[in-house]
């Protein structure tokens, strides 16, 4: 957490502090401790929720480097490192039989959010069925929807260790508002209970399918996805939010990939770490009447580019079925249904 975010929270949850302290009992966290804490003043009650020995932030927001680029070395062909030695996820990039090998003893628990408000419940069924199919086949997974509406949650028959769980949420009449408030609920709910049931954890968009495998290749510390749509375009065109009053201000020198705010994940605890920090920069917008450019993508984006994430999916992982495959994607996995946007948001 930066300095920031501690100001902000110092200043949200002034009150009594219980400390408690959870033991793991999965066995891919590493053999430390979870530390909770909860803070009980004020309208939100709140929870923190931290690996010990992790490292609060890197010290690179300011500085400045050529963009990394993804089609940088032949027009067909993707970068597979960025230059702080993440890997970036592409077919050919990993022999899946082998990871299968490492990963299927390790008894793994994946956890994926998805939200599911209004008429954005005529997903579901679509979704969970193509995750049936393609989503970590093989391994435990853990489905978490949230809905306003859990009536209207299909029941789509699962596969052996797998499960779903239906969460009721608010609904909230702006799209951009059910959008941006995922960080807020993502985090309140791995603190609540996700953190006790899943090892892993990726959040996604509910108006996408799964076309192809995705596997163990995806599983990392904290994993971001490169978005479709700017994938080969200067970092100076990436639709970053641009205004120094926002917290999630980038200039015009800085950023490395665009990424999507319809896929990211990581271990639980980093994904803790990470929505509750984009919540507290978007409650600190929020105070000053400030929605950002992307909503949440836009603090998502901010906050990736001063805390990297370990590893980054390439377009394969999130890609647009409005879009043309191009040669250098060799095997689209996860993509955007052509949606009829305007009636949805309605
Ligand atoms: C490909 C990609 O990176 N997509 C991002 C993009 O637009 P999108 O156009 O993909 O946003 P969207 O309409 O899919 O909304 C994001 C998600 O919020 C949920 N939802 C939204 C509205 C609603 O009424 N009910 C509901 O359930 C639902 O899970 C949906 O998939 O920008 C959004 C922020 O503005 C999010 O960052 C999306 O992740
Ligand atoms: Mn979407």
């Amino acid at each position: 957490m930066d300095g920031f975010s501690i100001q902000l929270t110092r200043l949200l949850f002034r009150g009594t502090v219980a400390h408690h302290t959870l033991r793991s009992t999965h066995s891919p966290l590493p053999a430390g401790q979870l530390h909770c804490i909860w803070a009980s003043a004020g309208r939100t009650g709140n929870m923190k929720l931290q690996y010990k020995g992790e490292k609060l932030f890197q010290p690179v927001a300011q500085s400045r480097y050529p963009q990394p680029k993804l089609l940088e070395q032949r027009p067909t062909e993707l970068l597979t490192l960025t230059p702080w030695l993440a890997p970036i996820v592409s077919e050919g990039t990993f022999n899946a039989e082998l990871l299968q090998h490492i990963y299927q003893p390790l008894n793994l628990t994946i956890g994926l959010t998805v939200f599911a408000v209004g008429k954005y419940t005529h997903f579901v069924q679509h979704f969970l069925e193509s995750a049936e199919l393609f989503f970590m086949h093989g391994y435990r997974v853990c489905y978490y929807v949230f809905t306003d509406d859990p009536t209207a949650i299909p029941q789509v028959p699962l596969g052996p260790g797998r499960r779903l769980g239906i969460i009721p949420i608010q609904r909230h009449s702006r799209w951009e508002e059910i959008s941006t408030r995922r960080m807020e609920i993502i985090s309140q709910h791995i603190a609540k209970r996700a953190h006790r049931e899943v090892d892993y954890l990726f959040c996604v968009d509910v108006d996408m399918v799964f076309r192809n495998p995705w596997g163990p290749e995806t599983l990392g510390d904290l994993v971001a996805a490169i978005h479709p749509g700017y994938y080969a375009v200067p970092r100076q065109q990436f639709p970053y939010e641009r205004r120094h009053v926002s917290t999630a201000f980038v200039a015009d020198g800085e950023g490395d990939f665009y990424y999507g705010g319809a896929v990211f994940g990581g271990r639980v605890a980093n994904v803790y770490e990470f929505t509750r920090g984009c919540h507290m920069a978007i409650l600190a917008d929020k105070a000053n009447g400030i929605m950002a450019a992307w909503q949440e993508e836009s603090h998502l984006n901010r906050r990736f580019i001063s805390h990297k994430p370990s590893k980054v999916l390439s377009p394969e992982y999130l890609w647009d079925d409005r879009k043309r495959q191009p040669p250098s994607l060799k095997l689209i996995r996860f993509s955007t249904l052509d949606k009829d946007t305007s009636w949805l948001r309605s």
